[in-house]
């Protein structure tokens, strides 16, 4: 027998794991690395989270894969160099990590890399229905695997996609697993590049679980921030605080159809980007507006599509809490904005109920990697409208 594939076995049956979650966004800004020690698997799972780190992107990363993030033409020797050139430069960020935190690799059981999302396309958004659901994650985890010496998961989202999803949202999976609770119904909102929350109702409730996708996040508002100001993002609001919200736009970039859909549904950058924005600038007549009130319009775009979001799952439910996390969290505009809509509720960080708020995505990760090596597809098959089944390729590092 392959003495890693025994190696694996032995994973399975050990009571706790140490499973590096790995997450890189939508916005580009560097890798999450969460240390994991994983105990059990399904609803008893316990997740302790032992170190975390966000190491931030050189801007040379970020050119390389701006060169074929969401675009639907580019050059095909580009993207074949980028999917291993990725799978490098995590490696080099997970030794980099395991160093500092003096951990040797031996140490860790599994990685779970979710890759870089570089395309997205659920046919809700290609209307192509001659192709199936699609999504393209690079950063191939052989090349992690054999830098780190660490089995590697990876790649969570495809078969989400053959059993019959859209490859997106996850998240129900492992907040379903970690967060359901017996009287509060829960809404996890997670304000990435793109919003989504995962509803959780309580453990008496008929209702049923599921993640969605809202809309923008923070992806227009940083596009914007880069085009006009070549920064990454617009730090604690500044910009969009001194601009005034244009209703007319706003109620413009409110009409997107991808906002009236019904849950659960998935989005990208793919649709609202800078062009989204400019098409609407025109037709309406605001391409005159200053940077402020085009950022603080936006910044109301975000709020209104997550607080419509929140209302319509939440209707004649009580006893309802929003727990946060993300890069959102950290913008207080967009969290005043967000309460503000929802005077109704407790909106909170999910700090709150003992998860750090940045680190929550790549210890979802290391949650489905969990499953996939010692779970169940039966533990997951309360979702709706998402398979029941436990997702993740394995790469073994020799
Ligand atoms: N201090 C801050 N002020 C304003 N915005 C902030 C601040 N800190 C973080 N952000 C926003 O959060 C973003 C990063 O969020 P996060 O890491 O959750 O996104 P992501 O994981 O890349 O996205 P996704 O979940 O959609 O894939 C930044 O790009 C920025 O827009
Ligand atoms: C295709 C893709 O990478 N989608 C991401 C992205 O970032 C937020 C939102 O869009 C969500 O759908 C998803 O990530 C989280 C982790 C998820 O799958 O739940």
């Amino acid at each position: 027998m392959n003495n890693q594939i025994l190696k694996l076995y032995t994973i399975s049956q050990k009571n706790n794991r140490l499973i590096l979650g790995l997450m890189s966004g939508t916005s580009l800004d560097g890798l999450d690395i969460a240390l994991c020690k994983i105990k059990n698997t399904g609803i008893d799972t316990q997740l302790e989270l032992i170190q975390f780190e966000t190491i931030d992107y050189e801007d040379d990363f970020r050119k390389n894969v701006r060169k074929i993030f969401a675009k639907r033409q580019i050059d095909q020797q580009e993207l074949c160099g980028i999917n291993a050139y990725i799978g490098q430069v995590h490696a080099e960020l997970i030794n980099k990590a395991l160093e500092k935190w003096n951990m040797a690799p031996s140490e860790i059981d599994l990685i779970a890399s979710h890759g870089q999302t570089v395309y997205h396309a659920p046919q809700i958004l290609t209307k192509d229905y001659s192709l199936p659901n699609s999504t393209l994650q690079l950063g191939d985890a052989d090349h992690i695997a054999v830098k780190t010496g660490i089995i590697t998961i990876s790649d969570f989202r495809q078969k989400h996609i053959a059993a019959g999803g859209e490859g997106a949202p996850l998240a129900a999976y492992g907040d379903y697993l970690l967060f359901t609770d017996q009287t509060e119904n829960r809404i996890l909102l997670n304000i990435g590049g793109i919003s989504n929350f995962t509803f959780l109702p309580h453990g008496a409730s008929e209702l049923k679980a599921f993640a969605t996708d809202l809309g923008p996040g923070n992806t227009i508002m940083n596009h914007y921030m880069k085009k006009h100001f070549n920064v990454e993002m617009d730090r604690d609001a500044l910009i969009a605080s001194k601009g005034e919200v244009n209703y007319e736009l706003l109620t413009a970039l409110m009409k997107e159809e991808f906002l009236t859909l019904e849950f659960p549904k998935t989005t990208g950058p793919e649709l609202f980007n800078l062009a989204y924005l400019e098409e609407l600038q025109l037709s309406t007549n605001t391409g005159n507006l200053s940077k402020e009130d085009v950022m603080a319009t936006l910044n109301a775009f975000s709020a209104r599509a997550i607080i419509d979001g929140i209302l319509k799952v939440s209707e004649g439910l009580d006893n309802v809490a929003v727990y946060v996390s993300g890069g959102g969290l950290h913008n207080p505009l967009l969290l005043q904005n967000i309460k503000n809509g929802l005077p109704q509720y407790k909106v909170t960080s999910i700090d709150d109920i003992a998860m750090n708020p940045d680190a929550k995505e790549a210890c979802l990760f290391a949650v489905l990697a969990n499953e996939t090596i010692a779970g169940s597809p039966d533990n997951v098959k309360n979702i709706k409208d998402s398979p029941a089944i436990c997702m993740g390729k394995i790469s073994l590092p020799y």
